[in-house]
């Protein structure tokens, strides 16, 4: 059965509010922070033996589900205290959880953290709204370790960014879906272990929610699959400009393409000695005409430029594959210091976080944001590379990637990434999906290499395999 996109919707802590409001028109509230309490109560004793347990419960329903889990301890025989900042509001949610907790309560102090064997940290969650006040800050830096319910405190469930402070969670605990701040950085190191919980929210209140935001796994996106009466142009051919002085970069672009299963793959050199390209593979084809004579092949529609490009090729080479409508994989030597002009009108464009802050300007905390508005500006798929790949469309999807390994943080890496998408993109995927899969099957076949170093070269030799298991998740 195909996963139902569903399952990947990452919603905002802002959507979250909604979902719950909907939801609880079949399911009452109270039953909601009860099952999410008992969740968090399971996990804690998968996770842990009693120990000398503190509950840090603010004054919402973070709070409110912090009081639940103390009593459910409580019940299970563990010494629990509950440590209460500020009082949930009179006949809240939080209230009747917090009236619900008959035993001992005591005021915030830094002191009694420091001495508990385990501290739950249920003060703020999706309400966060500003940064953590100085005296919460010192209490939480008290604390040896801690479980998160549903976010660490501090950390913005929207974007990943920290209000001040937050702490190291080891172990998460969320509830229906994970949001985008538990995926991106740098919030994501504070999550610890995630784990998702149904508190039995009905699917179908995702509907009530303009979900925009993606976890990138394979069922978002479906990968073309070859016909029995396959042939190269209809499998898709990839073209690629190669740089006269730095020629590898098109070479790991190439060998990507030809891996990952593109049906004919051509460089276009830029300079008249092809020596080099000729030799670097017996399945790549080179070209020997100028770039305008090559346009005129309709079958040549999926161009990558940039990897190992001079300024002065890539103001050659671009602007005529944009002016005969080509679809172009922008990376490397295309970002250019201010120019973001010369990129309007490429398909894709896959900038590290240097390159998208020399040609977009700084990025502030809200990442996904601002690369919702460069793909909005440039009419264009952005992935913005990293341990946390952003792929954001132009009509504002994003998904966010996590199907990576630090295997990719090799010279060379973006350069096999162009290869692939390009492949996806000239099989006939659209361009945000071709992308999202793309950094996918990158992410698996650098996790197919046998050790833990690999190559460039080494992890574009993997995308064949990786594609197939792409396949096969996508089920
Ligand atoms: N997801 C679900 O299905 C369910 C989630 N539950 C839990 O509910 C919380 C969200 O609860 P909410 O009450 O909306 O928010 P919080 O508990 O995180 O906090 C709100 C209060 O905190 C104050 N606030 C916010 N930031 C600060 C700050 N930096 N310093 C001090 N005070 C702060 C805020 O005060 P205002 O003055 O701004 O109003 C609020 O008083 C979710 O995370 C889950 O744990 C449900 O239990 C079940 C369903
Ligand atoms: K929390």
């Amino acid at each position: 059965m195909m996963q139902d996109r569903m399952t990947f919707a990452l919603p905002t802590p802002k959507q979250m509010e909604k979902i719950d409001q909907e939801a609880a028109k079949t399911i009452a509230a109270s039953q909601l922070m009860e099952n999410a309490g008992w969740c968090v109560t399971r996990e804690i004793l998968r996770h842990y033996s009693p120990c000398r347990t503190i509950i840090l419960c603010g004054p919402g329903n973070n709070g409110g589900d912090g009081y639940v889990v103390a009593r459910l301890l409580a019940k299970e025989g563990w010494p629990v205290t509950v440590m209460a900042f500020g009082s949930p509001k009179a006949g809240s949610q939080a209230d009747s959880a917090a009236m619900q907790w008959m035993e001992k309560t005591i005021s915030p102090s830094e002191n009694d953290v420091a001495q508990a064997e385990l501290v739950i940290d249920a003060i703020f969650g999706a309400g966060l709204k500003r940064d953590l006040d100085p005296s919460i800050v010192a209490i939480l830096k008290k604390a040896k370790r801690l479980v998160a319910i549903d976010i660490p405190s501090g950390v913005d469930g929207a974007t990943g960014a920290i209000y001040g402070y937050a702490p190291h969670a080891e172990l998460t605990v969320t509830f229906f879906r994970a949001k985008p701040g538990h995926y991106l950085f740098p919030g994501k190191v504070h999550i610890g272990k995630l784990v998702i919980k149904d508190i039995g929210i009905p699917l179908r209140v995702l509907d009530c929610v303009p979900i925009s935001t993606w976890l990138n796994e394979p069922g978002l996106w479906h990968l073309p699959v070859s016909a029995v009466d396959d042939y190269k142009y209809r499998r898709g051919v990839v073209s690629i400009i190669g740089g006269a002085k730095v020629t590898g970069a098109a070479r790991l672009s190439a060998l990507s393409a030809l891996n990952s299963g593109a049906g004919l793959v051509c460089i276009f050199p830029t300079r008249q000695d092809t020596t080099i390209y000729s030799l670097s593979s017996p399945c790549l084809m080179i070209d020997h005409h100028d770039l305008e004579t090559v346009l005129h092949d309709q079958r040549r529609q999926v161009w990558v430029c940039g990897p190992g490009l001079t300024e002065n090729e890539v103001k050659e080479n671009l602007p005529q594959l944009l002016a005969s409508k080509r679809h172009v994989v922008a990376d490397a030597g295309a970002f250019l210091p201010g120019q973001s002009h010369l990129l309007k009108g490429v398909s894709i464009m896959t900038p590290h976080i240097g390159e998208f802050t020399r040609v977009f300007g700084t990025v502030e905390s809200n990442r996904i944001q601002k690369v919702q508005q460069v793909a909005k500006d440039m009419e264009c798929v952005v992935v913005l590379k990293g341990p946390d790949t952003i792929i954001a469309g132009p009509d504002g999807r994003v998904a966010i990637n996590q199907h990576a390994s630090s295997r990719l943080a090799t010279a060379g890496s973006g350069d096999v990434l162009s290869g692939v998408i390009a492949t996806f993109l000239a099989a006939g995927m659209k361009p945000w999906e071709a992308a999202c899969a793309g950094v996918w099957v990158h992410g698996q076949a650098a996790l197919l290499c046998k050790h833990d170093w690999p190559s460039a070269e080494m992890i574009a030799g993997h995308m064949g395999k990786a594609r197939d298991l792409a396949k096969i998740s996508e089920k």
